[in-house]
């Protein structure tokens, strides 16, 4: 069969899975013209359902991959920085907002741009090129509208307020945007750096954080939030925050109560989350798990934060000891001993290979023989086959779900996501995230042994859990 008619079997048996499954589920199919909702994505929480929308679109993808003219496709990626540029300026001229007011019939880029204060020949064009990907649409001639994936954009502001008050159009929102904004900054200025970083031999194989295309693009020697203490970039420190806010919100808040079976430690087990913020991943422990030691280290500010959070949100955990709060620097010697586990979770992707290899280090030297390392974050498939589960005497879990042929084995750009993660690291921290056998590869030279992948919240979910052992 070709592979044309493969494709196409892959999008109709699919589409018929997905059908009847939201069917009988009651789960309603979403519509590219309404605005996003929690709801129009319940239907992706069913595994069955899931997999069966990332195929279809995997292969439409693919299918439009064959049939469009090369030139076309290859556009797609090299204008990629056009479709940037024309989403931030809609973004931060409050289009999804006015139009959010203005409803499903639309509004003329007149009457838009009578809002905004833009020129409406210079903005209609630029809606006009990101309805052509589904980001905004053109209802009738230069009248536009949101789309699911333009209302995704959203600070659900009032439009006058966040047109009077730009500086504080992040604040106190979901995220979404901020992110977005963020990204469409610092992000995508600093990624048109890209080549210029790795082919200067002053940067082009270091490894220090410094080293970044960022630090190139915005003309400094520092790291990101170095650059943001500066008083002149509150604005984006802020804006940052807000986007690292709707990042944890999409995150299922008590994931870490799936990741290890908590139960089998005896009570007094010592549980150190290096690197673990103000203990986002603590509290549901220590609400859970109560006869465990929970130790939360960080930088001196971070913990500081933590403290005044703690003394509010479970005050009786920390008076009592049970929980302890305790500035470190992950890249010294480790004080703590007789620990059950060190959890590491989202720290290592920050970190290029050798200040991973430091801290991993540190960790290990104070590991006694039956101490656990559990590592939460992406493992990034191949996107190719990956053979290393063909015998399967490799580590359980080291091999994801595969697309089935002829899709890419990774789903492609259906699962972009960690990919986009992975470029982010790289242009804003000279950092990385990794495949498993770069982790297995760090581990190991560490002193670490690889023995468990886990993927317990699906194959498309951005984090995964892994253990090691001393070797
Ligand atoms: C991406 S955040 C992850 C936080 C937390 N583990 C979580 O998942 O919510 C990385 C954390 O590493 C901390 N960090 C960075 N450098 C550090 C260092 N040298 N010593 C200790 N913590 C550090 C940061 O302050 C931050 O809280």
């Amino acid at each position: 069969m070709s592979t044309l008619r493969q494709l196409l079997n892959l999008i109709q048996t699919s589409l018929a899975t997905l059908e009847s499954t939201c069917a009988s589920e009651g789960l309603p199919i979403p519509e590219l013209n309404e605005p996003f909702t929690p709801q129009s994505e319940a239907f992706r929480a069913n595994p069955t359902v899931a997999l069966a929308a990332h195929t279809a679109s995997a292969a439409a993808l693919q299918l439009s991959a064959i049939l469009s003219p090369p030139q076309v496709s290859l556009y797609h990626t090299v204008a990629g920085h056009y479709r940037s540029a024309a989403v931030r300026a809609c973004l931060e001229s409050n289009v999804t907002e006015i139009l959010r007011e203005a409803g499903p019939q639309g509004l003329h880029i007149r009457d838009i741009t009578a809002k905004n204060g833009q020129d409406p020949n210079k903005l209609g064009r630029l809606l006009r090129y990101l309805a052509l990907n589904h980001v905004y649409r053109e209802v009738s001639p230069d009248v536009f509208a949101n789309t699911r994936l333009s209302s995704m954009l959203d600070t659900y502001k009032p439009s006058a307020n966040v047109i009077a008050d730009p500086d504080h159009k992040y604040d106190g929102t979901i995220g979404l945007a901020a992110l977005a904004s963020h990204h469409l900054d610092e992000a995508f200025k600093a990624s048109a750096y890209t080549w210029e970083t790795i082919s200067d031999p002053q940067t082009s194989h270091s490894g220090d954080p410094t080293a970044s295309a960022f630090a190139r693009a915005f003309g400094v020697k520092e790291t990101l939030w170095q650059f943001y203490e500066h008083p002149e970039e509150k604005y984006r420190q802020r804006r940052f925050d807000a986007g690292m806010h709707g990042v944890q919100a999409v995150q299922p808040p008590d994931a870490i109560l799936d990741i290890y079976d908590w139960k089998r430690l005896s009570p007094g087990s010592s549980v150190v989350d290096v690197g673990g913020g103000v203990g986002t991943s603590a509290f549901p422990l220590a609400r859970d798990f109560p006869a465990l030691k929970v130790v939360v280290q960080d930088r001196p500010d971070v913990i500081a934060d933590a403290k005044k959070l703690w003394s509010t949100k479970m005050p009786e955990a920390v008076d009592s000891g049970r929980v302890e709060l305790e500035a470190h620097d992950f890249f010294n010697a480790q004080p703590k001993r007789d620990v059950s586990i060190f959890l590491l979770k989202q720290v290592m992707h920050d970190w290029s290979d050798e200040y991973c290899a430091k801290l991993l280090k540190r960790l290990r030297e104070a590991a006694n023989s039956s101490t656990k390392l559990i590592l939460f974050e992406s493992v990034m498939p191949y996107a190719c086959h990956d053979p290393t589960g063909d015998d399967g005497k490799g580590v359980p879990g080291a091999v994801p779900v595969e697309a089935p042929a002829p899709l890419l084995a990774n789903f492609g750009a259906v699962h972009e996501a960690g990919y986009i993660s992975d470029m982010t690291m790289f242009v804003m921290f000279n950092s990385q995230e990794r495949t498993f056998h770069h982790f297995e590869r760090l581990l190991r030279d560490a002193g670490w042994k690889l023995t468990l992948v886990r993927r317990g919240h699906g194959d498309d979910a951005f984090l995964q859990s892994m253990e090691a052992v001393p070797s």
